[in-house]
């Protein structure tokens, strides 16, 4: 099973060789604030999904937030570490 830091290393790979066909790679092109606006749109389906879906559509949607938001990151140069030395 993927893990968080599985995909970060995962999306850090795609960031630096840009295969034509990542999604990944168009996000980072489309800049922070179209990221960002993606950050903001699933955290909305996460919170819709906790309080009228199942906990599996949840799960999934809290997935997308958590993709999201490694992409942001990515695009702004941050690291895990830049991130969990606030946790
Ligand atoms: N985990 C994810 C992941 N989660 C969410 N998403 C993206 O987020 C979108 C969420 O879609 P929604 O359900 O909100 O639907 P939507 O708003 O209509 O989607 P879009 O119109 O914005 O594409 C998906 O369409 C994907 O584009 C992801 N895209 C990629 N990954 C993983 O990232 C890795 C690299 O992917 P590529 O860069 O595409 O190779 C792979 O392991 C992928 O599995």
């Amino acid at each position: 099973m993927k893990t968080f830091d599985d995909l970060f290393a995962e999306l850090a790979e795609k960031a630096a060789t840009r295969p034509e066909s990542s999604g990944t790679v168009a996000q980072l092109d489309a800049g922070v604030h179209a990221i960002g606006k993606k950050v903001v749109e699933e955290a909305a389906e996460v919170w819709m999904a906790a309080e009228y879906e199942s906990d599996d559509a949840c799960a999934e949607e809290i997935s997308q937030l958590l993709y999201h938001l490694q992409v942001l990151m990515l695009a702004k140069g941050m690291s895990l570490a830049d991130v969990y030395r606030h946790l």
